[in-house]
């Protein structure tokens, strides 16, 4: 579904993702790990042209994107929930939802099902929600938006407990209903639970690509060691 060959990116002259290689195929649940600052934010920025790409190329669903033409990723189905929610402040949360929604497309799950706090918020601008709140709305936007793909960063920010392993299964669904899911969190055994797949990075770049799984887990307990 997704794949991008040598990517690199950042702002302005500072580079801050270097060549990347990665793939990620439809039905799959990938998990983008790193420690802080390592460029994961700036990665998915750059897929959605929000960063600078200096170099490479992103192929989705067999078609290239060209720089500077993110708008094609959003037509063909992809969607990124970006760091903070892009939600937009002065709309209800129903305008919201709205803005999100693709005609002719229901999603794999329910995202109102998911966090009743949608309805019961209805009309409340989304700029006067909390900040978990928000979090609700903009992963919401994310699965109503994304017909063959789902990005979030940082999905548990701000979330509640309760509604985390939710959040997962909706995703988890999703992927099953044949989209690509890639999601950036700080809780990396939580992620290698319900992702088929760990991509973690170093420096901007990609150290290890492996299906998760106890081997996994232990390469990935030594990489995300704080120094
Ligand atoms: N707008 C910007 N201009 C210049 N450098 C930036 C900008 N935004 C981020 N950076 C730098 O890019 C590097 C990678 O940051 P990025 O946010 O992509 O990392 P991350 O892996 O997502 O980190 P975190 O887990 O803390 O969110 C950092 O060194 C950061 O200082």
């Amino acid at each position: 579904m997704l794949t991008l060959n040598g990517l690199s990116g950042g702002y302005g002259q500072a580079n801050v993702v270097h060549g990347v290689d990665i793939s990620v195929a439809a039905g799959e649940v990938v998990a983008l790990l790193g420690r802080n600052g390592t460029g994961k934010t700036t990665l998915l920025r750059t897929v959605f042209g929000l960063a600078d790409r200096q170099g490479g190329e992103v192929v989705f669903d067999g078609r290239t994107v060209p720089p500077g033409r993110p708008d094609l990723l959003a037509r063909w189905g992809a969607s990124l929930m970006p760091e903070d929610r892009g939600v937009f402040p002065s709309l209800t949360v129903t305008e919201n939802l709205r803005l999100a929604t693709r005609k002719g497309f229901v999603p794999a799950a329910d995202p109102r099902e998911l966090f009743p706090l949608l309805t019961e918020r209805a009309g409340q601008p989304a700029g006067t929600l909390s900040g978990g709140q928000k979090q609700q709305l903009g992963v919401a936007r994310s699965i109503l938006a994304g017909r063959r793909m789902v990005v979030i960063d940082e999905l548990t920010q701000g979330l509640q407990p309760s509604l985390v392993s939710g959040a997962l299964a909706a995703l988890a669904a999703v992927a099953a209903g044949g989209a690509a899911v890639i999601v950036v969190d700080q809780h990396a055994g939580l992620m290698l639970d319900w992702c088929h797949r760990a991509i973690v990075m170093e420096a901007g770049r990609v150290v290890l690509d492996a299906p998760t799984g106890p081997e996994t887990r232990q390469r990935l307990d030594e990489l995300l060691m704080v120094r």
